[in-house]
């Protein structure tokens, strides 16, 4: 559409009020303190219960990736199984099928995407889809049509925008990295996010979108692969040093970049979505949790598993991203305006990741 035309139009959507008379999300008060996987079925959420009505319904893009089918379970547990649809352009696994609502959704197809907000009467959408930067640099044209966000305007939804590190480039400060400065990204992936921030908060400034995105660091998870980014290497180190008791890393081992292990990342996802639309000074924030390298990665896994071997076969498209990121993010506006705080640090994570990847038998022999 035209920029022009989409501008009428979006104005004239907003003059008349969201297009499908769906239910606009009622403010929930404040945030969860514990981690997705920590929370118990009958957990006593730090929030006022939903009722039925005043629960968001939530629709995730590109879901099934390394973070969506994480986010619909955590989601669900807080709106409830129906209220949170995930969507994507891939055929979903049979458990995830099972698990609830799974629905192809090609976020390229505007009148598809129309069409799934009006009929199931969504109200917060997760607009998670993305090629991530290594992936995207090899799918150039693909990665720059990926990121569209007005149907959220057209029909007053809140938005979620995930952006990144990726956001920042060489010329952005890098340590710690604040939330406004120069962001001039020299990725596709992070030209893509930087396009989505500017166009979530100007049409929040301008039309009143309830936009609200965070810069995420690298997200470590252990039951989901990562989609094809830089910072892979800290996920894959898990599984080949269960398996293999060694690791072969594409990045230098003295590259530091900022990470996050996944509950953290989902918690302030949700966190921020629920935070008082008062108490953010900015749509757009930083969130930190640790900073690694390489080398300090494979000094605690070995920790765990004496025997652990790393060998660097660098691979230069990768390190060329990874040296013009940040080292880390500095995230004081979120501690500041909605109390954000990370559980997770180095220690934590690993024994986390390596427990998950059943090691223990490994751990009790190495002591
Ligand atoms: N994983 C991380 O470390 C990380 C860090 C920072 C930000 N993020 C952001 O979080 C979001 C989720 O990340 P992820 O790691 O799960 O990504 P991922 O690459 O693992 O998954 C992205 C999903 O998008 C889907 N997709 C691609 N094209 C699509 C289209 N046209 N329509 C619908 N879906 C499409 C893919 O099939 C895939 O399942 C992304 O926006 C990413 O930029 C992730
Ligand atoms: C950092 C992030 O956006 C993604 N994991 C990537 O490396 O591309």
């Amino acid at each position: 559409m035209p920029a022009v035309r989409m501008l009428q139009h979006v104005v004239g959507q907003l003059l008349l009020g969201p297009a499908c008379g769906c239910r606009t999300s009622a403010l929930p008060a404040r945030s969860l303190g514990a981690s997705p996987w920590q929370i118990p079925a009958n957990a006593n959420f730090h929030s006022a219960s939903f009722s039925e009505t005043d629960r968001p319904r939530v629709l995730i893009t590109g879901g099934l990736g390394q973070l969506g089918v994480g986010l619909a379970n955590f989601l669900r547990k807080r709106f409830g199984k129906d209220n949170v649809i995930l969507s994507d352009i891939r055929k979903p696994p049979d458990h995830i099928f099972q698990s609830g609502p799974c629905i192809y959704s090609d976020i390229l197809d505007y009148k598809n995407l129309r069409e799934i907000v009006v009929n199931n009467g969504i109200t917060w959408l997760f607009h998670y889809s993305a090629l991530l930067s290594a992936v995207g640099e090899a799918n150039v044209s693909l990665a720059k049509a990926v990121n569209i966000t007005d149907v959220a305007v057209e029909h007053g939804l809140r938005l979620f925008v995930p952006s990144t590190i990726g956001a920042f480039g060489p010329t952005s400060p890098r340590d710690p990295t604040p939330d406004l400065c120069v962001q001039r990204p020299r990725t596709i992936y992070g030209v893509s996010k930087v396009h989505a921030e500017l166009m979530g908060e100007y049409y929040h400034y301008r039309y009143g979108l309830d936009f609200r995105c965070l810069r995420y660091p690298g997200i470590i998870s252990a039951d989901s692969q990562p989609g094809g980014g830089t910072t892979d290497y800290a996920v894959q180190i898990f599984h080949d040093a269960v398996k293999n008791g060694k690791f072969e890393c594409n990045l230098k081992p003295s590259t530091r970049l900022p990470m996050m292990y996944i509950d953290d990342c989902l918690r302030a996802t949700l966190e921020v979505m629920e935070a008082p639309a008062e108490s953010l000074s900015m749509r757009t924030y930083n969130i930190n949790a640790m900073s690694f390298t390489p080398e300090e990665l494979a000094q605690e896994v070995h920790k765990h598993i004496p025997e652990f071997q790393i060998t660097y076969n660098v691979d230069s498209a990768r390190q060329a991203i990874a040296d013009g990121w940040p080292v880390s993010l500095d995230d004081s506006n979120a501690r500041k305006d909605w109390k954000w705080k990370h559980d997770f640090d180095l220690p934590e994570l690993v024994t986390t990741m390596l427990n998950f990847h059943g090691s223990d038998t490994r751990i009790a022999q190495a002591n």
